[in-house]
């Protein structure tokens, strides 16, 4: 990959090159991409092709041992710690839901609202018109706002998804990382999902880690194939799905 600053200039999330190793094991042997400012880009491939050792580099929770990890095409990845990372406008979903069970659905967005600052603002935190305007914003787009009183305990598996997405969406990430959302959740709410995040992408930039096929499918974006540590294949579904290789190692299971 070239990294001449035309193209640099026009990346939210460059990676190229990038090593990472584990007790001599390659985890990333040389994986280079690029998402766009207002791209949302799915990542597939077989277990071990080291999805989520990307998602832990671009995150700051694992150092690799080379390559270039750049954030809007001038700030070093490699060099900041996570916190660093979450504050530059980096959200990170994991796969299980981690949400305050014991909180309302409503309190869990202000937590999320609130947890983006600092000790010091947090002393003089109060719920002004604009965050309040901001919860009932995130809930709409989440689908919760008549939920907004419930337990988060209480919900769906899908619901829980959607209200951890809406925590990520309160503190304005600029880039959403997203892993297996689909996991565990009805056909309806995968459906639901794929909406859920068409419309985020609309003002967000998106990496979703993904096994469902069906629904990568709706999501309609451009998909990259990992493979050992690599980029096996790259474009829309079709042409992956086409692809030998990705057949071989990883559709044709
Ligand atoms: N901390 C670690 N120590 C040792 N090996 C690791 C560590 N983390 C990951 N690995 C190994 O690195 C390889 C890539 O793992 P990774 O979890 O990134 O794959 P993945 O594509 O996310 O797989 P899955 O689809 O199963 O989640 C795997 O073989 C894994 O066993």
């Amino acid at each position: 990959m070239t990294t001449d600053h035309a193209s640099l200039t026009n990346t939210l999330l460059y990676l190229d090159g990038v090593e990472v190793a584990f007790d001599g094991y390659r985890a990333l042997r040389g994986l280079s991409l690029i998402v766009a400012p207002g791209e949302m880009l799915a990542i597939i491939g077989p277990n071990g092709a080291g999805k989520t050792t990307m998602m832990d580099v671009i995150t700051g929770k694992t150092r690799p041992d080379k390559g270039d990890v750049l954030f809007e095409g001038k700030i070093d990845l490699t060099k900041r710690d996570e916190a660093d990372i979450a504050q530059l406008g980096i959200g990170r979903k994991f796969q299980k839901p981690t949400v305050f069970e014991n909180q309302t659905v409503e309190e869990n967005i202000l937590l999320a609202l609130k947890g983006g600052r600092g000790v010091m603002a947090n002393l003089f935190w109060r719920v002004t018109p604009a965050i309040a305007a901001k919860v009932d914003q995130v809930l709409e787009k989440i689908r919760l706002s008549s939920l907004r009183y419930r337990l988060a305990g209480s919900l769906s598996h899908g619901q829980k998804q959607w209200l951890e997405i809406g925590m990520l969406l309160a503190q304005d990430p600029k880039l959403l990382l997203v892993d297996e959302p689909a996991a565990g959740m009805t056909d309806a709410e995968t459906a639901q999902t794929a909406i859920l995040l068409r419309e985020i992408a609309k003002d967000h930039s998106v990496v979703v880690v993904e096994h469902d096929m069906g629904f990568v499918r709706d999501l309609d974006v451009r998909v990259t194939c990992l493979h050992e540590g690599a980029v096996l294949a790259e474009g829309t579904l079709d042409q992956v799905s086409a692809n030998e290789r990705v057949i071989e190692v990883y559709l044709g299971r």
